[in-house]
C-alpha cells in the first residue's frame, strides 16, 4: 500500500508556466515582488486546462471489464524505466508509429522524443526543423530531452507560441498510440485500475508528483484519463489493435 496521495490543486505553486517569459520580447507574463512576508503576484496567469483525473473505482471497473485485475494498491508511483511500473515512464524506450499533421508516416523512438520535439513542430524557421530532427534522432529518451530543454531554454523563439497550452493534447496523443500498439502496455494500464497513478519526480511539478505531493502530476492524470476511456472501449469494441496510430 501506498501512502495517502493528495490531489493536487491546480494553484499557482508549482505550476511550471506561472513565471514564464515571452519568448519574442523576453518580457515578463507574470510579475511577482515580496513584501513584508508575502509575494505579490501581478499579471495574467495561464488557465490551466481542467483535467480531473478519472479513477475508476475497483468495482466499476470489474463491472466494466471482468478479466481486469485491479492492483490493490491505491497509489502506484512510477519514473525511471527500469523500475517497476516504469514502462510508464516517458523514457521506456517503445517506439511511437504516427502520421503527422501532413499525413507522413513517421517513427518517433520514444513518447519523451516526440513529446520535446513538438515544442518546436510548427514553427516556420528552418532551425526549428532542425531542431526537431535532432532530437527525433537523438540515441536515448534522456539524450533528447537534454536537447529539447536546452533548445527551449537558449532560443526560446524557436518553440511554437502555443506550446503551453498545447502540450497536453501533445503528452495525450504520444500516450494514446503508446497504449494503443504495444497490448502488453496495454493490459498493464488495465491492471492498475481503481489505483492513482503518480510520476514520482521529485523535480517535475507539472508532469510529476514531487516530492510531496505537490506537482500537479499531470502524466499521471493523463495515463488515468486514458485507462478509463481503454476500459469504456473494452466493452463496446472488439477491434484487435493497430501497429501505427493515425491522430
Ligand atoms: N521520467 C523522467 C522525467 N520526466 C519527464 O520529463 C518530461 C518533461 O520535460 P520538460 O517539459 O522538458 O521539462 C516529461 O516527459 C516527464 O514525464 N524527467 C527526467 O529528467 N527523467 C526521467 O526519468
Amino acid at each position: 500500500m501506498g501512502k495517502p496521495y493528495t490531489q493536487p490543486t491546480a494553484g499557482i505553486t508549482g505550476h511550471s508556466t506561472a513565471f514564464r517569459t515571452s519568448p519574442m520580447r523576453c518580457t515578463p507574463l507574470v510579475a511577482h515582488e515580496t513584501v513584508g512576508p508575502d509575494i505579490l503576484i501581478s499579471g495574467f496567469l495561464q488557465p490551466i486546462p481542467d483535467l480531473t483525473p478519472i479513477i475508476p473505482s475497483v468495482n466499476e471497473t470489474s463491472a466494466i471489464d471482468p478479466t481486469v485485475t485491479p492492483d490493490d494498491a491505491r497509489i502506484l508511483f512510477f519514473y525511471k524505466a527500469w523500475d517497476p511500473y516504469g514502462a510508464f515512464s516517458n523514457f521506456s524506450p517503445y517506439p511511437l508509429h504516427m502520421t503527422d499533421e501532413n499525413g507522413v508516416y513517421l517513427t518517433w523512438p520514444s513518447v519523451e522524443h516526440y513529446y520535446q520535439a513538438h515544442k518546436f513542430i510548427g514553427v516556420n524557421d528552418p532551425l526549428a526543423r532542425d531542431c526537431i530532427e535532432k532530437i527525433k534522432s537523438s540515441k536515448s529518451p534522456e539524450e533528447a530531452a537534454r536537447e529539447g530543454r536546452k533548445i527551449q531554454k537558449q532560443c526560446p523563439d524557436l518553440v511554437r507560441p502555443d506550446w503551453e497550452t498545447a502540450k497536453i493534447d501533445v503528452m495525450y496523443k504520444a500516450l494514446k498510440c503508446k497504449f494503443s500498439i504495444y497490448p502488453h502496455l496495454n493490459s498493464l494500464l488495465l491492471s492498475t485500475a481503481g489505483s492513482v497513478l503518480v510520476e514520482a519526480s521529485p523535480y517535475d511539478l507539472f508532469w510529476g508528483g514531487g516530492r510531496e505531493g505537490e506537482g500537479l502530476n499531470y502524466l499521471g492524470r493523463l495515463l488515468m484519463q486514458l485507462r478509463s476511456e481503454f476500459l469504456g472501449e473494452s466493452l463496446t469494441s472488439s477491434e484487435s489493435s493497430s501497429e501505427h496510430c493515425n491522430l
